[in-house]
């Protein structure tokens, strides 16, 4: 039996791992689940996977978890270093889906147990690259990518000819405005930010997509995961998001990994390897769907992927300012208080104002983590959240 940790298992991807985890419970022992707040999710994820652990991030939500579990013979425990310390249970699968820079040290502490760290969360490592990839050495502990263009890629790196890789593709569906001009850009609704053409996903990643912020964090991400230099990470608009990744080989090869717009896929190929797992996701039907189209990212509508390609290239505390920044930016946004445009707009204000700045410990990450969160939030005139 393998062991497994679901972080931020009442979100969209914590959602669809418990799915797979409840369809193979013979296979896996399931340890601790974290939720943030939603406790009735919690609670019915712990029962139906006899889970022996459940933790709420939220303090305030302990007695009702208490409650919902009365009886059940599963631990209940609440607040955020109750998280860390559940994280750090010994298990040999953990998934890492709690969103933004506050999964970050629950990461570290789940690393530290030396097993395999399914990484869906992309904000920790584009905050804290070195801090998470020294700690995942120094705990010999195995980094999967869940991430679908990332996975895609890994998967598509299974040969292991890496000295041979010309460069590397992580598609984009363009997201909802991928038609639109500036000028219309500028009165979107939060409704409208919120349909994703493919993806079923938690509401900060859905509005990064909009914005292409979610390609430009991935972009950081994959040159972390697969050490490639920020010119070797290539994005290519890709609507029907069916193509998730291709490598790029020295011969003129592309391998490409292919499958529906459906998590389970990555998460099932975490969970599985080195082997492989059945999921009951739908089979695509290329016959049926007939075409698929490619196309340049035009970079002038959509600047995120600029700005991070920027923040890639300065490294030090940059990568983490432009991710803390869009995380209040993109809050602000979903709360009505600012327009769309703004987003970028903010963080670049806020990359420029903060410049280049060591960020070597975790401590110095945190430090300007918080720093540009301020900032953001003076330039906007919201609060921190
Ligand atoms: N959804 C997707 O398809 C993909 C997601 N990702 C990445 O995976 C991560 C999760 O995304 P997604 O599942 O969509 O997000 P959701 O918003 O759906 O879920 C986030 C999860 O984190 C929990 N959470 C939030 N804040 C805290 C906190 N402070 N402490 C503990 N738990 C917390 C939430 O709890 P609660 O809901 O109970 O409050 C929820 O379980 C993100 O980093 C995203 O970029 C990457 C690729 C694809
Ligand atoms: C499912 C997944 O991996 C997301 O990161 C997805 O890629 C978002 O869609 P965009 O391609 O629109 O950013
Ligand atoms: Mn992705």
């Amino acid at each position: 039996m393998k062991t497994v940790t679901v972080l931020g298992s009442t979100g969209s991807i914590g959602c669809s791992t418990v799915n797979l985890l409840e369809q193979a419970l013979d296979q896996f022992q399931v340890k601790v689940l974290v939720g943030g707040s939603n406790v009735e999710k919690l609670a019915e994820q712990a029962i139906s996977l006899r889970a022996e652990h459940a933790v709420i991030a939220d303090e305030s939500q302990y007695d009702k978890l208490k409650t919902l579990l009365s009886g059940m013979g599963i631990k209940v425990s609440a607040g955020r270093s109750a998280v860390i310390e559940a994280a750090h249970i010994k298990v040999d699968w953990t998934m890492a889906a709690i969103t933004g820079a506050a999964g970050l040290e629950p990461i570290l502490s789940a690393v530290k147990n030396g097993g395999t760290i399914a990484l869906a969360n992309k904000e920790a490592l584009v905050c804290a690259g070195d801090v998470m990839l020294k700690a995942l050495k120094k705990a010999n502990a195995l980094l999967l990518p869940v991430d679908s263009e990332h996975n895609a890629v890994f998967q598509a790196m299974a040969d292991k000819q890496i000295d041979q890789i010309k460069h590397i593709t992580l598609t984009a569906s363009g997201g909802p405005f991928r038609q639109m001009s500036l000028k219309e850009m500028k009165t979107v609704t939060v409704t409208a930010a919120l349909k994703h053409p493919t993806w079923t996903m938690g509401a900060k990643i859905t509005i990064d997509s909009a914005t292409m912020f979610n390609k430009g964090l991935e972009i950081i991400e994959a040159s972390r995961i697969f050490s490639l230099p920020e010119d070797k990470i290539k994005v290519l608009v890709h609507p029907q998001s069916v193509v998730h990744g291709m490598v790029h080989y020295t011969d003129g090869s592309f391998v490409a990994q292919l499958g529906s717009a459906d998590m389970r896929i990555p998460i099932a190929h975490t969970l599985a390897w080195p082997k492989r797992m059945a999921t009951n996701v739908s089979e695509l039907d290329l016959a049926q769907l007939a075409l698929l189209n490619f196309e340049a990212p035009d970079e002038e509508r959509f600047p995120a992927m600029c700005l991070a390609r920027e923040a890639l290239r300065q490294g030090g505390c940059v990568p983490a300012v432009l991710s803390a920044a869009n995380e209040i930016a993109v809050d602000a946004f979903l709360k009505g208080r600012i327009g769309f445009l703004e987003i970028a707009g903010v963080v670049e204000k806020v990359m420029g104002q903060i410049g280049t700045q060591p960020a070597e410990t975790l401590e110095e990450v945190l430090f300007w983590d918080k720093r540009a969160r301020e900032l953001t939030q003076e330039h906007l005139g919201v609060e921190v959240t």
